[in-house]
């Protein structure tokens, strides 16, 4: 009976008192936007995975500032109407849909093939497209998908329009890793997970390789005018949840505190267009919860530089040698 009246009691005290700090919680969750201004009139910007969530969006944007947009999509009918969805919007014309299987090495060279014959510039490369929570799969080349996916897709399209990217230079790379890497290990003895395959780990491996690739990456493109930094969107609400019916219900119950795809898109823009970025590389942006996180010492910092190097050469040198072409020259 006590329980009942002090329960009634606090919720007539604090419950209007919750009810006015919803917007402000709300927000809170939402994370920063990107304020720059910045328009990209004549610059050409290739977006993978657009069609839809946070990479859709990020086009969304990018096209209002007046770039030239690339939708690359593995399925061309969803990038067609994504792409034609861009253009009725901003009334940019220069939105454009391309086919790109990142699963599959023969459409990343194909794709890359046309690009170069068309494209004369590339000033904004991101590398946004992902998968979580695959069941085992492999891509058409033999690398389990979240890794073939998420980083050796990426990689290997990077590779091929690298020289592009060093002629249009100022030009930036943005990689869309994820707070996942803070976990993420490579299992260097077992990259493919044949031995053993957790499909939240593999989600993780590919991520801290995507991170452990723009610092190598950024290293190795000193001087060149081009930057690459990666980036945490946040916890964004999204298709990326497909095929966790389990976490897409928690997305679904927990969608108050979740970014909204627009929202999500914020990080990459703002690593895509902010002025005070122009020669900021090799670094890793996040913003919103994870960083309360992070200040209480729940999360740890990633794995410093040096150590990034030294896998980053252990992949390459492991990924030759089971033949794979993709990793040489970089
Ligand atoms: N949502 C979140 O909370 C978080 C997302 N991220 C990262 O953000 C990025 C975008 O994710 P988000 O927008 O949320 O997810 P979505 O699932 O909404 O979008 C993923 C995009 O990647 C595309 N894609 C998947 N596989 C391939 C492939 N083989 N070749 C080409 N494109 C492919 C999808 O195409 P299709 O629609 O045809 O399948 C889709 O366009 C991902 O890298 C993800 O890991 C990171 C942290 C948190
Ligand atoms: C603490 C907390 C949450 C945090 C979720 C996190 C941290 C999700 C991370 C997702 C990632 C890393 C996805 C893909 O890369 C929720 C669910 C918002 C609910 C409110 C409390």
């Amino acid at each position: 009976m006590m329980l009942v009246i002090l329960g009634t009691f606090l919720g007539i005290i604090f419950g209007p008192s919750l009810f006015i700090l919803v917007p402000y919680i709300r927000n809170y969750f939402a994370g920063a936007i990107c304020k720059s201004k910045a328009k990209l009139n004549g610059k050409v910007v290739l977006i993978t995975g657009a069609n839809t969530g946070i990479g859709k969006e990020t086009a969304r944007d990018l096209a209002k500032r007046g770039a030239r947009v690339i939708l690359a999509c593995r399925d061309a009918a969803k990038g067609e109407v994504a792409a034609c969805e861009i253009r009725a919007e901003t009334g940019n014309q220069q939105v454009i849909m391309k086919k790109l299987d990142l699963a599959d090495t023969k459409s990343i060279r194909q794709f890359a093939e046309n690009f170069l014959a068309e494209e004369k510039e590339l000033h904004i490369l991101i590398n946004n497209a992902g998968v979580m929570l695959h069941p085992y799969a492999k891509t058409v080349d033999g690398f389990e998908m979240h890794l073939g996916v998420n980083y050796l897709g990426h990689f290997l399209l990077t590779f091929l329009l690298l020289e592009r990217l060093k002629q249009s230079a100022p030009a930036r790379i943005v990689n869309v890793s994820s707070l996942a890497h803070l976990v993420g290990r490579i299992r260097f003895h077992d990259l493919q997970g044949e031995k053993f395959y957790q499909r939240g780990l593999a989600y993780c491996q590919s991520k801290v390789a995507n991170v452990h690739f723009t610092r190598e990456l950024a290293r190795r493109l000193q001087g060149t005018g081009v930057t690459v930094n990666a980036l945490h969107p946040g916890t964004v609400q999204s298709e990326l949840t497909r095929y966790s019916s389990v976490v897409s219900l928690l997305w679904k119950m927990f969608s108050f505190f979740l970014k909204t795809p627009q929202e999500g898109a914020q990080t990459s823009i703002y690593c895509a267009v902010a002025e005070e970025l122009e020669s900021v590389t090799g670094q890793y942006f996040r913003c919103g919860v994870c960083t309360v996180l992070m200040c209480c010492g729940y999360i740890k910092r990633a794995p410093n530089p040096p150590l990034t190097a030294y896998i980053s050469q252990q992949i390459n040198t492991l990924y030759m040698n089971l033949g794979s072409p993709i990793h040489q020259n970089l």
